[in-house]
């Protein structure tokens, strides 16, 4: 069943011209998807369409997930500073029409899923960079999302982090499977992340291939350094070149 997809999708802003496409991308239930592409190539742009912030200028959008089952979460932590980490989660519960005590028992327990528990009272200036992620995560999750859109989440973090991260989301994936867009401008973490890498060329960016990660999810320790993840990696590497010689 397909949860979102883009065709023909091209967005305008105004005298700047063509921000992205024609592009198209269909995001069937239960996948993991990564988007990779050059600086501005339009990934945020096709994020926005599928997550129904922004209506395309040409091209069609569906959406079989309504706005209540789609998270977003981006490179920085948008929480609300003044609020404990349980409140900010327990926030998207709230504002749904939840009571307050079972929103914040879900934030809670969510947060304890992120590796969070102990953490819960500490306000978004007490938290590291990575923690500030996972409450984000915590955020985006509580609401069971069938469409979930993470727009470079690691970008700000270490590698160290980032590759803990990575691992949890997957961990996190695997107990209720919602469909998973990865935005990312690197080629190793799109590959490890997701089933399908879909690459775009520069800007307006169209498709310029896609590669399928064979490999179980969440991925065993080790996987970064086997044969398959190396050849994918430089096949989804060398679809990048190809698309940034043709434009
Ligand atoms: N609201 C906007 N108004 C005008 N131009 C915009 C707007 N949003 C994006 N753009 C332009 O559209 C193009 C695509 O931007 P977008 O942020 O989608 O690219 P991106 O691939 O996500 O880039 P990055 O990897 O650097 O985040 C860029 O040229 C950008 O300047």
């Amino acid at each position: 069943m397909t949860i979102a997809s883009l065709k023909d999708v091209e967005v305008e802003y105004g005298k700047r011209g063509r921000a992205v496409g024609p592009f198209s991308l269909s995001l069937e239930a239960g996948e993991i998807v990564a988007l990779v592409g050059p600086s501005g190539c339009g990934k945020s742009t096709a994020l926005r369409l599928l997550a129904g912030l922004e209506g395309p200028t040409r091209g069609t959008v569906t959406r079989a997930a309504g706005r209540g089952e789609t998270s977003l979460v981006f490179q920085a932590p948008t929480l609300a500073p003044w609020l404990s980490a349980t409140d900010n989660v327990a926030l998207p519960l709230e504002l749904a029409g939840m009571a307050s005590k079972e929103a914040r028992d879900q934030a809670r327990a969510a947060l304890g899923r992120v590796g969070l528990a102990g953490a819960e009272a500490a306000r978004p200036a007490q938290l590291s960079g990575g923690m500030a992620m996972r409450v984000s995560l915590a955020r985006a999750l509580v609401t069971s999302p069938r469409l979930l859109l993470l727009d470079e989440p690691f970008a700000a973090l270490d590698e160290i982090t980032r590759r803990t991260l990575a691992d949890d989301v997957l961990a996190l994936w695997q107990e209720t499977r919602p469909t998973i867009l990865f935005v990312t401008h690197n080629v190793e973490e799109a590959v490890y992340m997701a089933q399908r890498v879909v690459a775009m060329t520069p800007g307006p960016g169209v498709l310029a291939g896609e590669r399928v990660v064979t490999g179980p999810l969440p991925r065993p320790h080790g996987f970064r350094t086997t044969e398959g993840f190396r050849a994918t990696a430089e096949q989804v590497s060398d679809l990048l070149a190809t698309g940034r010689a043709a434009a």
